[in-house]
């Protein structure tokens, strides 16, 4: 299943001309106020007619010159960022409400109740719930009405920090288990960093920018839009075995590596987070250092103090002062060693 979108719309003031395809997994559609994510969301799940365009889920046509289906007929499951209950009714009916006409669905509200943990509330009404457990139910409910897409609009938005903790897990579990494009809109990196496997950059209604997310966070060209502090490579890496003092050695695309405090053990995969402003350069192969990570890397481009860096068959990206730069004599083509200083693992 893959959604594809393109459409035009002039408002006044800004003239919206976009286009993506969002495949199976988490898209995340980011951008800063007012480029047009919710009109986007609008088009896409037909509350706004665009002036031309076409939307389609895999081989169904949603919106095209002749068809504007209404949004009750596009199949699209929505949580935002209230969860938008019933009050009055319990979790067990709120879950029930959108397929309660619909074949399959005892099977599937067994399943979902147990892939989301609702078990416990299902008697529950929305008022004793935790902001968490809202949106968990509301995941539910929109899963339950059996769509083709999952439309997201920043969902954790109205959290706390400790409540978006509790609710990550299970959009991770989403991600991963539910066969569906799930359409994510997001204002913060960390969180797509975590969930996005696509992601697709707006700007004045416009789509800049879409690709993978380790693509878009090792391109130094857009670390201005996600904001420099977030700039940096994301990695896949395997277990191979956990030292004597606690210390994974891994194997990734840039090479053999060395990762403290983590709890896999081997043949697991992690996904490691190498941010620009952990790795320093060097020219020569440096000696007497007490970083564990020395990689052999090719300097692939050089913009606003961030080196990309081609090391084994990843991109990385550090971030260098100017001085450093002319220093170091760092251009496109040169060898260098990219001393990392550190490494995150990101929760799996
Ligand atoms: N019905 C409308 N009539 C005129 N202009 C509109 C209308 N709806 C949206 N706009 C304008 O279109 C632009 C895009 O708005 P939109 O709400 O899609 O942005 P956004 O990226 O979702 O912003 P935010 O992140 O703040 O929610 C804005 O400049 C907005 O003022």
């Amino acid at each position: 299943m893959t959604l594809s979108v393109s459409f035009r719309h002039p408002f006044p003031g800004l003239d919206l001309d976009v286009a993506f395809d969002a495949p199976e997994g988490v898209t995340a559609l980011f951008g800063p106020s007012g480029c047009g994510k919710s009109t986007t969301i609008n088009v896409i799940t037909g509350l706004m007619r665009p002036a031309s365009g076409r939307v389609q889920l895999s081989g169904r046509v949603l919106l095209d010159g002749r068809t504007h289906l209404p949004p009750q007929a596009r199949r699209i499951g929505c949580v935002f960022q209230d969860a938008r209950l019933f009050p009055h009714m319990t979790v067990e009916a709120n879950l029930r409400y959108p397929s309660r006409w619909r074949r399959g669905a005892a099977r599937d509200f067994d399943r979902i109740t147990a892939m989301l943990a609702l078990g416990p509330l299902l008697a529950r009404h929305p008022h004793s719930l935790s902001g968490g457990e809202k949106q968990r139910t509301a995941i539910g409910r929109a899963l339950l009405s059996d769509p083709d897409l999952l439309v997201m609009d920043e969902p954790l938005a109205a959290l706390d920090d400790a409540r978006k903790a509790e609710i990550m897990p299970w959009l991770e579990r989403l991600r991963d288990e539910v066969r569906l494009p799930i359409l994510y809109v997001s204002h913060s990196v960390p969180e797509i960093v975590r969930l996005a496997t696509t992601v697709v950059l707006m700007e004045r209604g416009r789509v800049t920018h879409s690709g993978t997310l380790s693509d878009i966070l090792a391109d130094p060209e857009l670390a201005p839009a996600l904001g420099s502090r977030e700039a940096g490579a994301l990695i896949r890496a395997q277990v191979e075995a956990v030292e004597q003092d606690g210390m994974l050695r891994v194997t990734t695309g840039s090479g053999p590596m060395l990762l403290q405090g983590g709890t896999a053990r081997p043949g697991e995969v992690l996904r490691l987070r190498v941010l620009a402003h952990e790795v320093i350069l060097s020219r020569d192969p440096p000696v007497g250092l007490s970083a564990l990570n020395v990689l052999p890397a090719t300097v692939v481009a050089i913009r606003d103090g961030l080196v990309q860096l081609r090391v084994g068959d990843e991109r990385m990206l550090a971030q260098v002062t100017p001085r450093s730069i002319q220093s170091l004599d760092l251009k496109a083509g040169n060898s260098c060693f990219a001393i990392i200083k550190s490494v995150s693992i990101l929760p799996s």
